[in-house]
């Protein structure tokens, strides 16, 4: 038994320059240290970070947070196993005593959780991978990887806030990163020919100014072809992530796509996105919908043929949430984000129902990331198959892709079987 001795936090800063909770944990045989990431488009079913309020950063500091962890979520976990996670986890919730986490911020409570998990894993001396998985690590994940962006996240340009490539005739994960790296590159080629600087928003996707959400399919279907390969669901695939809740008025009930000078109701949304799947290559297609349009779901559903619908703002990483999906068929797939559930147990949970139903775990980074790479690893280890960070350009996006790297060269670089159910 390696007992919890004392933990540390910080304020530190993400990747969007903004303030987060970086925690460690101490044990006699070693410590780890795990450093929280944060949305920009985030879902409001999902566990509540604390932020200070106030002049400090612009009132997007974290020091209650951080006081939060030293205060009251230290002394519920000194003296414990480090390795009983769910145990730990427990505790952390009810230290905390709300069901969001907003009391002391989900963003102190994954602080700790992570840590813990981390320092387990350097006590026994064995990867993350092999200590977060039930018995042997799955596959590396086939990532999605972002290469055009909009909405919240590039401040302006089109509503739909990644479009994204899936490599869906690689084999390896080496052949899949080089696969996206020449498409990527194709399309940056492409943006500067129309003179425009290829500047990228907070995920490292390009957002070039568009005349209609159709002109960036355009330019992702031009940089594939450029790069020798085939749009096409079993070469290189499109994947969007909508994330329509952030372009939906809730008082008028309507989609506003600005950019096509369209103003949609629930059906007209539900037909554009059935003719995106038409008209391109998508095989997942991500927040369609408002969060709580749970019939418009089920309906999307229904008329979706072979295309993945995956639930993020929707579902937000939430055991209940999800389950309501798989019992009224209103998803087929679930983002997984350990900070919209806050404890390593919560997520490992979500990730297990989501097998057990049949439904596909797609492990995501958020939009505000950190140097840390604990989901690559949490990835592997319940082979979730399916992985989202962002674009192949920023550090704190590259250091999950690197990390798979070098687990790909202990695990073997093979992927999960495209042609499984999206
Ligand atoms: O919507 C999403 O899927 C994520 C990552 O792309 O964005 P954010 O972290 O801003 O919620
Ligand atoms: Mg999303």
């Amino acid at each position: 038994m390696t007992t919890i001795e004392a933990i540390d936090a910080w304020e530190v800063l993400d990747s969007r320059g903004n303030p987060t909770v970086r925690a460690r944990v101490h044990t006699p045989d070693g410590s780890g240290t795990f450093t929280v990431p944060a949305g920009a488009s985030t879902g409001s079913h999902e566990a509540v970070e604390v932020r200070d309020g106030g002049d400090r950063f612009g009132g997007l500091g974290v020091t209650e947070a951080v006081e939060a962890v030293e205060a009251e979520l230290e002394p519920a976990v000194v003296g414990r196993n480090v390795t009983e996670q769910a145990a730990i986890d427990e505790a952390l919730l009810e230290a905390d005593g709300t069901e969001d986490l907003s009391r002391l911020g989900a963003n102190a409570v994954l602080g700790v959780s992570g840590a813990v998990a981390r320092t387990a894993a350097a006590v026994r001396d064995e990867p993350l991978y092999t200590y977060l998985a039930p018995e042997e690590p799955g596959a590396i994940p086939r990532p999605m990887v972002n290469i055009l962006s909009g909405g919240l996240h590039a401040h302006g340009g089109v509503e739909i806030q990644d479009f994204l490539v899936v490599p869906r005739g690689a084999d390896t994960y080496e052949e899949a990163i080089e696969t996206v790296w020449t498409v990527r590159r194709a399309v940056r080629d492409r943006i500067e020919e129309r003179g425009v600087r290829p500047l990228v928003a907070d995920e490292g996707g390009f957002s070039p100014p568009m005349e209609g959400i159709e002109e960036a399919f355009e330019l992702l279907r031009a940089g594939i072809l450029d790069a020798g390969f085939e749009p096409a669901t079993d070469d290189v695939a499109f994947a969007v992530d909508v994330a329509a809740t952030h372009f939906y008025d809730e008082d008028a009930e309507r989609y506003r796509l600005e950019t096509d000078g369209v103003s949609l109701d629930r059906e007209g949304m539900i037909d554009r996105v059935l003719g995106w799947t038409e008209s391109y290559p998508i095989v997942s297609i991500e927040d369609p919908l408002f969060e709580d349009d749970w019939a418009g779901w089920r309906k999307l559903a229904g008329r979706l043929d072979g295309v993945q619908l995956l639930g993020d703002d929707f579902l937000v990483t939430d055991r209940d949430r999800l389950g309501r999906a798989i019992e009224s068929g209103a998803a087929s797939a679930v983002l997984v984000k350990m900070n919209q559930a806050g404890t390593i147990t919560r997520t490992l949970g979500v990730i297990e129902r989501a097998q057990e139903a049949g439904l596909s775990p797609v492990v995501s980074a958020r939009s505000g990331e950190t140097c840390d790479s604990t989901m690559a690893d949490l990835a592997v280890a319940r082979g979730a198959g399916q992985l989202k960070v962002g674009s192949l350009a920023r550090s704190e996006r590259l250091v999950k892709y690197n990390r798979l790297f070098e687990i790909a060269d202990e695990l073997g670089p093979t992927l999960p079987n495209a042609s499984d159910p999206v």
